[in-house]
């Protein structure tokens, strides 16, 4: 029987090279690029279907940091496919990064230079706001419209006969000490991203207690320091190339310096491979590639606790129950009573 996979973000990075590398790996499947803007994932369709002819590839036009947006993409899911085998959940943003130069300066000559590579901990902030679902736009995206996705396609993913899988694009930028669980959203800090990472880490943890019994495993991947939009945000793209042989040389000492959407990819693609009932829901599966350009996958135990994994499942619910009943009023004040 074909595969069903969505990937979200699938237009360019690390989500589009994953099509690429699962399209290779297995050519029968039935692939969706779930993406918030219909012209750049025509374009990524197109350029997979030259490498891959007769490959299935279905679009869905889907903006993850919009309620509407998840509520209609889902239904549109339902509509389409009678289950899902894995869901890809790779769209992200980091908005408005910040470095600090001059902890990044210090770092250098710290003998924690290493992790500072691998984690970026203390060199960069973001400046977040609220999105029109008044949501903060980095939590929404990162991990509350994902959340909702999930919710949403239950009946695909949970109980269908078949296991089904998650995999949530983490990073190692995900921080504890980011993180505040009275603050989920981080809507009073300056490090949104790192933030949400570390939420995502709490909760695939949490849907994998509540779920796996119903057939549905959750599994977190770092992709590593990928060259993609996102980083180009932080820094040009003419910069990055011109430091390039330093980060070759970096990559050495971290591994974690993968670079390329195709090296990045490698925890993904490694995990359509594996079986769940093999995976460890504690751990976070690295794409690494070594000084040599060899790349593998490597799984590290996250820094997370049950407690702080349930209270945040329990917060999330309670959001998505307000959520829902904004837009039952909404839709009620839009057309009445009225079956729509
Ligand atoms: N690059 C890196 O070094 C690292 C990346 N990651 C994570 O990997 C994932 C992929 O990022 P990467 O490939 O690097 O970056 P890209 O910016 O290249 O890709 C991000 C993708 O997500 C999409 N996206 C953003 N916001 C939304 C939204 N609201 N709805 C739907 N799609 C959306 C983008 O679409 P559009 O083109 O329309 O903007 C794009 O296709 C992210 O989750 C990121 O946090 C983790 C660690 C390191
Ligand atoms: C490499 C050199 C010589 C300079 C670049 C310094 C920083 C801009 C760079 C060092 C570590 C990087 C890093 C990220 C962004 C860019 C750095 C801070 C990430 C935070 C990007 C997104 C992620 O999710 C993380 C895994 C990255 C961690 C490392």
């Amino acid at each position: 029987m074909e595969k069903v996979v969505i990937v979200t973000g699938a237009n360019s990075g690390v989500g589009l090279a994953l099509c690429e590398r699962l399209l290779t790996e297995d050519s029968q499947l039935r692939l969706c690029l779930a993406c918030r803007n219909m012209q750049r994932a025509q374009a990524a369709r197109s350029a997979l279907l030259t490498s891959h002819n007769n490959a299935n590839i279905d679009l869905l036009h889907l903006d993850v940091g919009s309620v509407e947006s998840v509520l209609a993409a889902a239904q549109e899911v339902k509509a389409r496919y009678n289950r899902i085998d894995f869901l890809y959940l790779n769209a992200g943003i980091m908005p408005n990064p910040q470095i600090d130069f001059k902890a990044f300066f210090k770092g250098l000559f710290s003998k924690n230079v290493i992790n500072m590579f691998a984690t970026a901990e203390g060199l960069l902030s973001q400046q977040d706001r609220l999105n029109s679902d008044g949501l903060q736009e980095v939590f929404a995206t990162n991990l509350f419209g994902h959340f909702l996705l999930i919710r949403e396609l239950e009946p695909l993913l949970c109980g269908t006969g078949d296991t089904s899988r998650v995999v949530w694009s983490s990073s190692s930028n995900a921080r504890r000490s980011a993180f505040n669980i009275d603050d989920m959203q981080h809507s009073s800090g300056t490090e949104p991203y790192s933030s949400s990472k570390y939420a995502v880490d709490l909760l695939s943890l949490a849907l994998n207690r509540h779920k796996n019994n119903q057939g549905l495993f959750s599994s977190v991947i770092c992709p590593g320091l990928v060259m993609t939009n996102l980083t180009y945000g932080i820094l040009p793209s003419f910069f990055w190339t011109l430091i390039m042989p330093i980060m070759w040389l970096i990559r050495i000492f971290t591994n974690t310096f993968t670079l390329t959407p195709y090296n990045g990819a490698e925890a993904q693609h490694w995990l359509f491979l594996q079986k769940p009932e093999s995976l460890d829901p504690r751990a976070k599966y690295h794409s690494l590639t070594s000084g040599l350009g060899k790349n593998y996958v490597e799984s590290r135990q996250m820094d997370i606790d049950d407690e702080m994994s349930d209270v945040l499942y329990s917060n999330i619910i309670e959001l998505e129950q307000e959520v829902r009943s904004k837009v039952s009023k909404a839709n009620t004040a839009k057309y009445g009573n009225r079956e729509r």
